[in-house]
């Protein structure tokens, strides 16, 4: 397995090695703008190896925690003291855990605290995936199918071509948006774990505009889930567990729904990479809702019985202490003053300002953090978005 790897890293011709991508029926049946759904992202055995080189993490991390931070825990809130010990924190049902930069929930921010470096196999493979999905983009958009013979055939592999007649191929206008969303993230420096047990969710949120760059990639491993978008003045009535029919139905009734869509579904396979980027980055929440089986596009009901890891991968833009504290890992001194630490100015260039930070708008962090935090427990408490088992 190893060896396979290091042919795997060694080898230049990406697509050689590579999973094959295919695109689905989003298009008619889910039409979120600026969401793109790339299915088979990584082999079942790099899924399982991207798990282990995870979890396995932990005895290293508890390790140099334990000798660089003895003692610190106790000062911790309580749901942080695993993290401290094994690298993940528990957050309610989910546990999470930061590579590359450490994410601040309070500020929604990257600090430069590095937290663990990104392990290897999850840093040289993503990397590689996503150059190859991109040349596979280009080729696409350069090659017609006849062109390509011979050797440039096993490339098919990784083609958007779908079975059937109706052609669900991305259009050209898709694979550049694919192509320049991946540009965004391809120098990704932040890595977040989530782990959901069977029944848990992630509240509402959108990425904070400011800290990261235009496109945010989460892959699904382990089990699949369905993930929702939604407008927060558009909630359905069933409190924001809209099935994906549902979904459909309402996004074919409305006439104007190519770029406002209140309320979506879509399912998330695991071993996919979903690229969130424009639109549903800047403009859409998006959340899993904590429930013990999602509905399906085909109207059943699927228990959910696995454990589901979700890799976010994010480009940072900058961070809190940004130029010499590289290595100031004293984030008590944050809680102390609520999260105090002056940030640098931020910008952000999106043309979106419901939730942009930077440009004051209305779902963006113009509530004092205290405040907002609480508003945050209640509303989770309210619709229960941690888990249920
Ligand atoms: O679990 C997922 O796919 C999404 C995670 C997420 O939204 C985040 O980490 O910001
Ligand atoms: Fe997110």
């Amino acid at each position: 397995m190893q060896q396979q790897h290091q042919q795997h890293n060694n080898n230049n011709n990406n697509k050689q090695t590579l999973a094959s991508f295919s695109s689905r029926e989003l298009r008619e049946k889910y039409e979120i703008p600026g969401v793109f759904l790339i299915e088979n992202f990584v082999t079942r055995e790099e899924e399982r190896e991207f798990i282990e080189a995870n979890n396995n993490n932990d005895n290293n991390t508890k390790k140099k925690k334990n000798e660089e931070e003895e003692g610190e825990t106790s000062s911790r809130e309580n749901g942080e003291k695993d993290y401290f010990k094994s690298g993940w924190k528990s957050l309610s049902k989910r546990r999470v855990r930061h590579y590359g930069k450490k994410f601040d929930y309070d500020t929604r921010d990257a600090a430069n605290d590095a937290e663990e470096k990104i392990p290897e196999l999850l840093d040289v493979d993503v990397r590689k995936r996503l150059e190859a999905l991109v040349s596979v983009v280009a080729d696409a958009e350069s090659t017609t199918t006849e062109e390509k013979g011979g050797e440039e055939k096993s490339s098919n592999d990784f083609s958007f071509t779908r079975q059937n007649a109706n052609d669900d191929a991305w259009t050209e206008d898709e694979r550049r948006q694919i192509s320049e969303a991946i540009q965004k993230v391809i120098a990704f420096d932040q890595v977040t774990v989530n782990e959901y047990p069977p029944g848990c969710g992630i509240a509402p949120h959108v990425d904070t505009h400011s800290a990261f760059t235009g496109t945010i990639l989460s892959l699904s491993l382990g089990d699949r889930c369905v993930m929702e978008f939604r407008h927060p003045n558009h909630p359905n009535e069933e409190g924001y567990s809209t099935s994906p029919t549902e979904s459909a139905t309402a996004a074919r009734r409305s006439g104007n729904e190519t770029m406002i869509f209140p309320h979506r579904a879509l399912e998330l396979p695991r071993r996919s990479l979903l690229i969130l980027t424009d639109f549903a980055r800047f403009n859409r929440q998006h959340y899993i809702p904590k429930r013990k089986s999602d509905p399906m596009i085909d109207g059943t009901r699927r228990t959910r019985t696995e454990t589901r890891y979700s890799f976010t991968i994010r480009q940072t833009l900058h961070t809190t202490n940004d130029s010499e504290n590289n290595n100031n890992n004293n984030d008590d001194e944050r809680e102390e003053n609520g999260g105090g630490k002056q940030n640098p100015p931020r910008s952000c260039d999106c043309p979106y300002p419901l939730f942009c930070d930077v440009k004051d708008g209305p779902f963006s962090k113009i509530i004092s953090r205290k405040k907002k935090n609480n508003l945050q427990e209640q509303q989770q408490q309210q619709r229960g978005f941690s888990c249920e088992r």
